[in-house]
């Protein structure tokens, strides 16, 4: 079985992750996951705490000379903001008065945190609610983009939109839509989009909030390429491999909405428009005229690469702070509270959800082919 755990503050001393169920012998380079972790904090519209982390991952058990154990694997990631926390964050009682954060913001987990545990003081909720945890998550992807490019699975994403700013034209879902130049240019974009105008055009937009105190969201896509026939089942509702991917993406703090292929496209269409026609070539190899259905028939992967595009809300932190509650006196203020913060996270919120799909595969081609090691995977695989 596939898992995997995460623990850590925003501004504790560092990350924990622990993985589970990678099979040994898995060749893993510790500079593949710090490149993720990289393409994680980039991005146009990320704030002050990303100029002070530099992630990368120690490995503290499961690897050895560069190979997977099949025991389970923990990796840390460093907080470098953490000296600057060390007595507000201390694990043990400390003696000077902290200041106790009570004015909430809205569209962040401080209110319903605050009420849910029962806290006065909401830097007890920001902690853990921060999505400084998704470094975590890249870091776990970082190790499943490897094992899943064994079997010539890849995984890319790219930001479609910002705000109002994206493409006009619907975008082809089949692999002529996608091409190796496309994604270089992806990752040479700050907003990690394959088109200069619009890249710039959506860092005007970013800029024009930050200048209003204000923050934006957008939408992503996220494509794995190369995944076999006959991943997940319609068998129950949770062994669907749309479910899973729904509910991976879904996860990703400030997801408001995951589409798979075409998504909600496809409703303002009829039948005969969107579902895509199977093919057989001579030498029997299947393919689909299109791809409406992201890669996804009956809760099972049909060989087409997975589409599913992701809408990220905007984040809630506003250098202009919308009116709120302080949950001191229970009064009704102007203004919640302003924490240093992200204005735009889409193309970082991007490579989490690559992160995310990565682990899904993972878990699904693990069921599907298994093995304890690397050598007997790929031996069912080719099989
Ligand atoms: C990579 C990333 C960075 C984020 N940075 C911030 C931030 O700096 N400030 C903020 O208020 N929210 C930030 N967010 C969003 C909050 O974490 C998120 O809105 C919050 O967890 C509540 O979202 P939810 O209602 O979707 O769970 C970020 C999200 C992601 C994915
Ligand atoms: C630390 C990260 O993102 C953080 C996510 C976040 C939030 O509220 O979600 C708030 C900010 O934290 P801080 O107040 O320390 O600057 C972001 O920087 C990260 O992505 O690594």
């Amino acid at each position: 079985m596939f898992r995997f755990l995460t623990a850590g503050e925003s501004h504790g001393p560092c990350l924990t992750i622990v993985v589970e169920g990678l099979p040994a012998g898995l060749q893993v380079e510790k500079a593949l996951v710090d490149a993720d972790l990289r393409r994680r904090q980039g991005g146009y519209g990320r704030g002050g705490r990303m100029k002070i982390e530099k992630d990368e991952i120690r490995f503290l058990s499961g690897v050895r000379h560069g190979k997977t154990l099949g025991s389970p694997i923990t990796m840390q990631i460093e907080n470098r903001d953490w000296v600057n926390w060390e007595e507000r964050m201390n694990a043990a009682p400390v003696e000077a008065e902290m200041e106790t954060v009570t004015r909430v913001r809205p569209g962040h987990a401080d209110f319903t945190g605050a009420i849910k545990y029962g806290q006065d003081d909401v830097r007890n909720i920001i902690e853990r609610s921060s999505s400084r945890e998704t470094a975590s998550r890249v870091a776990i992807g970082g190790l499943c983009r490897q094992f899943l490019a064994q079997f010539g699975i890849e995984i890319h994403s790219h930001v479609l939109s910002v705000v109002n700013i994206g493409y006009e034209e619907e975008r082809a879902l089949t692999p002529e839509g996608y091409s190796p130049e496309m994604w270089e240019a992806v990752e040479a974009s700050p907003m990690r989009c394959a088109s200069p105008e619009l890249t710039e055009k959506m860092i005007a937009r970013i800029l024009e909030a930050k200048r209003a105190g204000d923050t934006c969201g957008g939408v992503f896509e996220v494509v794995a390429f190369g995944v076999p026939i006959g991943l997940g089942s319609y068998s129950q509702w949770d062994r669907r491999l749309s479910t899973r991917i729904g509910m991976a993406l879904m996860s990703i703090p400030s997801t408001k909405g995951v589409e798979i292929g075409a998504g909600f496209g496809a409703t303002r269409k009829t039948g005969s428009q969107v579902h895509d026609v199977l093919r057989r070539s001579s030498e029997g190899a299947w393919s689909h005229l299109t791809n409406n259905a992201g890669g996804i028939e009956g809760g099972i992967s049909n060989g087409e690469p997975i589409v599913a595009r992701v809408g990220v809300k905007p984040i809630p932190s506003l250098a202009h702070p919308l009116p709120s509650v302080d949950l001191a006196t229970g009064e009704n203020i102007d203004q919640s509270r302003y924490e240093r913060s992200d204005v735009c996270v889409v193309p970082a919120a991007g490579v989490v959800g690559e992160a995310m799909l990565t682990a899904v595969l993972t878990e699904a081609m693990l069921e599907k082919y298994g093995g304890d090691s690397m050598e007997e995977m790929l031996r069912h695989y080719r099989a």
